[in-house]
């Protein structure tokens, strides 16, 4: 196949190089499984990873493979990139995802995006007319009806499906040619593809789980304990549920991979960035330092409102996610999130 990866990140390289390497061996010289190329808005990171065959910014140790081809910039090059791919996938955080969709317009090859999270609210649009952020299905129909698309999602940190190390990925779109084409690209002796048509649950499980990630660092840095850290991952799988079936998802897939399975890796595992967001604010830091540090995307920080804005417009209660965006609004102090979620009156656990 032919493949277009748009966003040189660090998930978008992990992905290329993912899709580069037809067997189990890590050896850049191997045959190569599909023709991939890996396309960077920057020009100084373009050049930079050109020579050196890494990309020292977003995923640094991992050596490119010699036929993975570096692209980059805009116009005729961009369209002519474009002409023939078989498949192609945009690796943007979810705020370059708009303005992605709308420049692949009329294009007929499958796309996939791997953002998780909501779009900001757009400044520009009346309260009236739409008053919430949108997940990324909800974008294309807006951007980029014509577009058969949908999403890769699942438990996955880039450095390790860029070392070749076992993981568990979702494919979720409402068109089976775009599953078919993402388990066709990527599904190989390390990574296992799995097809869902649920894009609504998958991407509510995507989006939440960096809200709940958020929470658990702060309780894992308040060191609150085991116990602490259970509930919440259990409480904030329900919460994200209840969203989810409110916008129309199945309750199965929120005990897949794009929700169980993404919330535990991302609320327990320390490369998160949403988690070490939450575990930086226990330490004190503000949220601009915390933002600042990592150097990365952190979804989380920037879908909270939204994720609780739609709760609350479809009467929705997600307790710990309102408690998430108290303290990043910074209304409250971490220790002050934690007596907000214990004080709150005995409930039912089911309802
Ligand atoms: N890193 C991971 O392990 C991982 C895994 C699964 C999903 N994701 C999701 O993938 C998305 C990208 O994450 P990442 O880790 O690659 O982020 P990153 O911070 O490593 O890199 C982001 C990349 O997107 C580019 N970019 C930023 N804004 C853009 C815009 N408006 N238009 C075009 N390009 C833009 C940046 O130049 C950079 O190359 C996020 O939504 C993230 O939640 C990441
Ligand atoms: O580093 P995070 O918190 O953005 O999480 C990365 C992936 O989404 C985990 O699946």
């Amino acid at each position: 196949m032919k493949i277009a990866v748009l966003g040189a990140g660090a998930w978008g390289t992990a992905l290329a190089i993912s899709a580069v390497r037809a067997t189990a061996s890590l050896s850049p010289a191997a045959a190569p499984r599909h023709l991939v190329s890996l396309w960077a808005r920057d020009a100084a990171q373009l050049a930079d990873m050109q020579a050196q065959r890494v990309n020292a910014r977003y995923l640094p140790g991992m050596e490119l493979p010699p036929s993975l081809l570096l692209t980059g910039g805009s116009g005729t090059s961009f369209d002519a990139l474009l002409a023939d791919q078989d498949l192609i996938v945009i690796a943007t955080p979810i705020a370059g995802l708009r303005g992605m969709l709308q420049r692949l317009q009329g294009l007929s090859a499958p796309v996939a995006w791997l953002c998780k999270g909501f779009e900001a609210p757009l400044a520009d649009t009346p309260q009236s007319s739409k008053p919430f952020g949108l997940l990324a299905h909800e974008i294309r129909v807006h951007a980029a009806i014509n577009l058969r698309a949908g999403a890769l999602s699942g438990p996955s940190f880039a450095q390790e499906v860029a070392r070749g190390q076992p993981t568990a990925l979702v494919a979720a779109s409402e068109h089976a040619e775009v599953r078919d084409a993402l388990v066709a690209a990527f599904h190989g002796p390390t990574l296992r593809v799995y097809a869902n048509d649920d894009i609504v649950g998958v991407e509510v499980g995507g989006a939440v789980k960096n809200v709940l990630a958020i929470a658990t660092g702060l309780c894992d840095g308040l060191n609150l304990g085991l116990n602490a850290r259970a509930a919440l991952i259990t409480r904030g799988l329900t919460e994200m549920t209840r969203l989810g079936l409110a916008l129309g998802a199945r309750a199965e897939t929120f005990t897949g991979l794009s929700g169980l399975g993404d919330l535990v890796l991302t609320a327990t595992g320390d490369l998160s960035r949403n988690r070490q967001v939450g575990l930086l604010l226990a330490q004190g830091q503000s949220l601009a330092q915390a933002v600042a540090s990592l150097g990365h995307v952190a979804e989380g920080v920037y879908c909270a409102r939204t994720v609780v804005q739609r709760a609350q417009g479809l009467g929705v209660e997600m307790p710990i996610s309102e408690a998430v965006v108290a303290l990043l609004d910074g209304q409250i102090q971490p220790a002050e999130a934690v007596a907000a979620l214990m004080g709150r009156d005995p409930a039912a656990e089911l309802r």
